[in-house]
């Protein structure tokens, strides 16, 4: 927060044209506070108390006047008001959506156009409030200036009076200014934090089932309450002190105004100086002091507040770019794990899928969860439905029933760029086209950094063939590779992609046994979730978990958990070892 008194002060030296006209037009609410009280003592003085009605009606029609005066002087504030808010407005929007560009060129994860969006609206707040702040303090200044002037002016004893008092009471209220917003920015933290904890654990209620997570959620819950519950008491507690500075500063003025009227006629105050004075507290001093306050206490606090979080998220996501890239960058944020639920990477709830009204069903009412990085091996005979299933996955299918969920949105009906930033299909037949070796490897990445596409070549073993193509940037023609490069080349590409999900569908049916072990690794070590149709039984011993298609069925579970209770997952391993074997 302590970074915003440079801004602001750059701000208003290069608004000095605007300031000067708000400070006329102020002048002139000056004037009229003074005239009012001045009008009212000589009108009593000089006129009704001294016989002359003529004389105290004239003194007050220049009062009234003063009055009606103020309409257009409130419209020329109005006016010059807007040459400090709209570019306020306009420089906080231009801040937010330029960090929010910075951050989607940096990397391929695109705008978080919820945050954007977020500090958009909290701009608006900021506007608003800064105009409610700028509108009230010029407003208290100059009428403070005129109406104690006027006191001065009718004698000198009754500035001595108020004076004490008014400050007194305006001291305790802004002692309490700094505290009180430290206090509504917790209860604000407070509560989303509460709120945030509610939405996420309604959300996860079968999966805090079962995870049987709920006891220990609950302690969470139970201490994210007593946190906004302290929060709020402590906000009360400033509140109350902030009542009891406006009630000091608005009440005990007059209060010793009455007190002090036999020591202040024995100094030679007049009855009219007297009804002067109290007509300045009432109609001028006091509002504008009560007007300050709720300014500064509601539209302040909120200010300060709305400019420390745009100014918190804006270096969040600094802190994001600049902090170690242990992730890829993502398209939108994927559900985070939290402790004691389980979020998933994909989620599968009761999934039928059909090629048509009158088929048979590939898959019935499939239900399956893959944890954030887990390796998932997918295997079953051939037609059973595995490509299928990544399809599925991928968004690329609709299930004719149930529900397909990709970190935490529906995997179907997403935009395509957005499928595209959640997950990377690398099918069989691998797609590799003309164009240069390093745009073939980059081509989910296009940004990708010289060192990570050379680290994706070394990870792959794709050294001898880059070197045998002339070199990253050389062309490549996808009939001089093998079926055996070509899937090398899309691996390296999806290793390099910024998705968090990769499906392999039989993506390394061409490659040797070791060489197909050194990319599965590599993708592995990625982070990342990576789910593979598994076409060797080495593949799917290298995964945390293998799931096994059989019609109607389906098996989830380690590789040695299967070996014991799947009878299919003993017979496919049993063809496998048959095959290697037949294969030496
Ligand atoms: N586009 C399609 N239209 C109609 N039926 C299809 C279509 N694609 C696949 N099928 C059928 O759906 C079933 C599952 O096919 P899928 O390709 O998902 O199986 P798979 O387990 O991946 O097979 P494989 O191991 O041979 O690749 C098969 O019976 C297949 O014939």
């Amino acid at each position: 927060m302590t970074g915003l008194a440079p801004l602001a002060r750059r701000f208003l030296a290069r608004r000095k044209a605007v300031l000067a006209r708000l400070a006329v037009w102020s002048l002139a609410e000056a004037g009229q506070a003074f005239v009012v009280g001045y009008g009212v003592a000589h009108a009593v003085d000089e006129g009704f108390l001294a016989g002359d009605t003529r004389r105290g009606l004239l003194w007050l029609g220049a009062a009234a006047l003063a009055v009606l005066v103020g309409a257009p002087v409130i419209r020329g504030v109005f006016a010059e008001l807007a040459g400090l808010t709209e570019p306020l407005r306009d420089g906080l929007v231009r801040r937010v959506v330029d960090r929010s560009l910075a951050g989607a060129l940096s990397g391929p994860g695109g705008t978080d156009r919820a945050a954007v969006s977020r500090l958009t609206n909290q701009v608006e707040i900021a506007r608003d409030s800064f105009a409610g702040l700028v509108l009230t303090l010029r407003s208290f200044v100059f009428t403070a200036a005129g109406a104690l002037l006027g006191l001065l002016s009718l004698h000198p004893a009754l500035f001595v009076v108020v004076l004490p008092p008014l400050t007194a009471g305006l001291a305790l209220f802004l002692v309490t200014l700094r505290p009180m917003a430290a206090a509504q920015r917790r209860a604000l933290a407070a509560d989303e934090e509460l709120g945030d904890h509610a939405a996420r654990t309604r959300a996860a209620l079968r999966d805090l089932t079962a995870c049987a997570a709920g006891p220990r959620e609950e302690r969470r819950g139970t201490e994210l309450v007593t946190v906004a519950a302290a929060a709020t008491r402590a906000l009360a507690g400033w509140s109350a002190v902030r009542t009891t500075a406006l009630g000091l500063s608005g009440q005990l003025p007059v209060l010793v105004l009455l007190v002090c009227v036999p020591w202040l006629r024995a100094r030679g105050v007049t009855a009219g100086a007297l009804l002067g004075a109290f007509t300045y507290l009432v109609q001028s001093l006091l509002p504008a002091l009560h007007t300050l306050m709720s300014a500064l206490g509601t539209a302040g606090a909120r200010l300060w507040v709305v400019l420390d979080r745009i100014a918190g998220e804006e270096s969040g996501r600094e802190a994001g770019r600049a902090g170690p890239k242990s992730a890829p960058p993502t398209a939108f944020a994927p559900v985070r794990a939290r402790p004691g639920v389980c979020p998933a990477a994909v989620e599968l709830r009761g999934v039928t899928f059909a090629y048509g009204a009158r088929v048979e069903p590939v898959l019935s009412a499939l239900d399956l969860r893959v944890a954030p990085g887990e390796h998932l091996a997918v295997v079953g005979p051939s037609g059973i439905g595995k490509s299928t299933l990544t399809r599925l996955v991928a968004g690329t299918l609709a299930p004719s029933g149930g529900e397909v969920w990709v970190a935490g949105r529906p995997a179907s009906g997403l935009a395509a760029a957005e499928l595209a930033g959640t997950r990377v299909l690398v099918p069989q037949e691998a797609y590799v086209f003309t164009g240069t070796v390093c745009e073939n490897l980059a081509y989910l990445r296009p940004d990708a950094p010289r060192p990570a596409v050379e680290a994706a070549v070394e990870a792959f073993g794709l050294r001898p063939l880059v070197d045998r193509l002339g070199g990253l940037d050389a062309p490549l023609r996808p009939d001089d590779l093998s079926p055996g490069e070509r899937q090398l080349i899309a691996l390296a590409r999806a290793h390099l992609s910024p998705a968090p999900l990769l499906l392999l569908d039989e993506a390394t049916c061409h490659l040797d046994p070791a060489t197909e072990a050194r990319a599965e690794r590599a993708l592995a070590r990625r982070a990342g979730t990576l789910l593979v149709v598994a076409h060797r039984l080495s593949s799917a011993v290298r995964a945390d978990r293998v799931l096994v298609l059989d019609g109607i069925r389906a098996d989830c579970g380690s590789h040695e958990d299967l070996l014991t209770r799947s009878p299919l997952y003993r017979d496919l391993t049993g063809h496998w070892n048959e095959g290697t074997a037949a294969g030496r």
